[in-house]
């Protein structure tokens, strides 16, 4: 397939147009199967930051004044205009985060178009109530929060910005989002298609740049709300930042979750869930069940089924669209996962599968599957965000639920298992807000995605993400005489 030049016009948009400021800090776009330049961009100087806030402050009385509907149809012809765009988008975004095309394709721009059709439709609907209180009354008003600033992540740069433009736009609020600076280019496109689809100047824009931009944004008084999807040691900055200032705050951050296989299960669809859980995205996806606790008598067939799976991998020019498996992002985040497959093999776990870099130009790293891992290992405890599967022994359903929740994590777990009520016992005692019974890593738009412990705050996705983007006001009605005691 020919490589499309993809350097943006500028490195920033803002007001409805792009900008660009050359005294930012460089921002260098590699392909991440190659290792070759892409695209150049700057980081937004604090005179370009301030800019944004000013659009999206000046924009936001506006945006939120408009009839509902008519900001939920913006939103919708934005989603129709990423649906008719998706290859191309789709080849932006496998070129910017090195994710096989055949992933972009259905799960990116895709993703971002269902979140835009979603809350668009959503915004017509968001009324408030009327509390009859005797003689008097009171009602509740749902209102925008103001301006909201959103933080994004490397690894599905299109779908966590539409995830967080989304509902804060069809809430009535403005935003100025920030995506990675390891993936900088979708979240412009974003922005010209919602100008193209009937969205003011200045309700949404972007802002490039390193972690100190993101700190500048969360820091200013015009901020009423920060979205961060990021890691934990992030998040903890942002929101202890946002905190200062009394803001709203939504964490998506960083996990270890669990995967639970009973030996009831259907063996081939708990692997499917695992490869889907390990290995999609090259396993940089935060709600992974990293931690595979199959029951004893399970393991080996589950072992050996997965290893004849793992046949499948196809790697090569994620541009190719029978390429299923990518390199990871860039050359820090290799060298992290190679680190720590180090450490597995260090502490004594067993390797079944993988376990090294990959002969070829890029950042690839072999699937790799370990057996016979302990809950102590370093491979158990920390987030890899690479493609590396741990499998764990169990005997009784009171153990692995108790050693899936050990854990400061809370972002996602999964139980397979043919117990029906087994199936919904072990969701109800998982310790996380994403669960699954019987599959795992599927987010559609209309289930709220979020966590809870370490892994973050808020819910992204479904009608809960409206209570993150409005705050609801009270208006008593008094009807007769106001009585008083003097
Ligand atoms: N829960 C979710 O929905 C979700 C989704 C995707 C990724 N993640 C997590 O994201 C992590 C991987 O992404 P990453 O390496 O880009 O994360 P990261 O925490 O390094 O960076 C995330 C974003 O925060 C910005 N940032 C860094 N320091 C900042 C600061 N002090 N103030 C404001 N912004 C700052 C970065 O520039 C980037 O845009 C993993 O831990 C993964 O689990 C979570
Ligand atoms: O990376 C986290 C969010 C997600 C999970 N599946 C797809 N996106």
């Amino acid at each position: 397939m020919t490589r499309p030049d993809i350097q943006p016009k500028a490195s920033h948009f803002i007001d409805g147009a792009a900008i660009e400021d050359t005294d930012g800090t460089p921002i260098v776009c590699t392909y991440a199967a190659t290792g070759e330049e892409l695209a150049r961009l700057h980081a937004a100087t604090p005179a370009i930051v301030d800019r944004a806030l000013a659009a999206a402050d000046r924009a936001q009385a506006e945006w939120a004044a408009l009839q509902p509907v008519e900001r939920g149809r913006v939103l919708r012809r934005a989603a129709d205009i990423l649906r008719e765009r998706n290859h191309g988008l789709s080849v932006i975004e496998t070129l910017d985060t090195g994710k096989p095309l055949q992933e972009t394709l259905v799960a990116d721009a895709t993703s971002g178009a269902d979140a835009l059709e979603y809350f668009g439709g959503l915004a017509a609907s968001l009324g408030g109530e009327h509390i009859p209180l005797g003689g008097d009354w009171a009602y509740t008003v749902r209102e925008p929060l103001g301006v909201c600033t959103g933080i994004g992540a490397w690894n599905y740069p299109m779908q966590i910005a539409c995830w967080k433009a989304a509902p804060a736009l069809a809430c009535g609020n403005t935003m100025v989002f920030k995506p990675s600076e390891a993936t900088p280019l979708s979240a412009l496109k974003l922005a010209e298609i919602l100008v193209e689809a009937g969205a003011p100047a200045g309700v949404f824009n972007v802002v490039q740049g390193y972690g100190e931009v993101g700190a500048q944004l969360i820091g200013d008084d015009r901020v009423a709300k920060v979205s961060l999807t990021g890691s934990v040691p992030t998040g903890r900055k942002v929101y202890t930042a946002a905190a200062e200032g009394m803001k709203h705050v939504t964490m998506e951050l960083g996990g270890k979750s669990p995967m639970l296989v009973f030996d009831d299960a259907d063996i081939d669809k708990a692997v499917s869930g695992a490869i889907l859980g390990n290995f999609y995205s090259s396993g940089q996806i935060c709600s992974n069940g990293t931690r595979v606790f199959v029951q004893r008598k399970a393991l080996e067939p589950f072992l050996d089924r997965l290893r004849e799976r793992l046949s499948g991998v196809v790697m090569g020019d994620p541009l190719d669209e029978e390429t299923n498996f990518g390199p990871l992002v860039n050359e820090s985040q290799m060298e992290k996962v190679l680190g720590f497959i180090q450490a597995g093999r260090d502490e004594g776990a067993r390797l079944v599968a993988g376990g090294a870099r990959v002969d070829r130009p890029g950042y690839y790293v072999e699937p790799t599957v370990f057996a016979d891992v302990t809950d102590d290992m370093t491979i158990a405890r920390e987030e890899i965000f690479g493609p590396v599967l741990s499998v764990l022994s169990f005997d009784t359903e009171e153990e692995a639920i108790r050693r899936a929740n050990a854990t400061p994590y809370g972002l996602a777990a999964g139980v397979f298992t043919n117990d029906l009520a087994r199936g919904h016992r072990v969701a109800a005692a998982f310790r996380a807000g994403t669960t699954f019974i019987n599959h795992y890593n599927v987010t559609p738009v209309e289930m709220p995605f979020g966590a809870v412990k370490m892994s973050g705050f808020g819910r992204e996705n479904g009608k809960a993400a409206i209570e993150h983007y409005s705050q609801v006001k009270s208006v008593y009605v008094g009807m007769g005489d106001v009585e008083a005691p003097f």
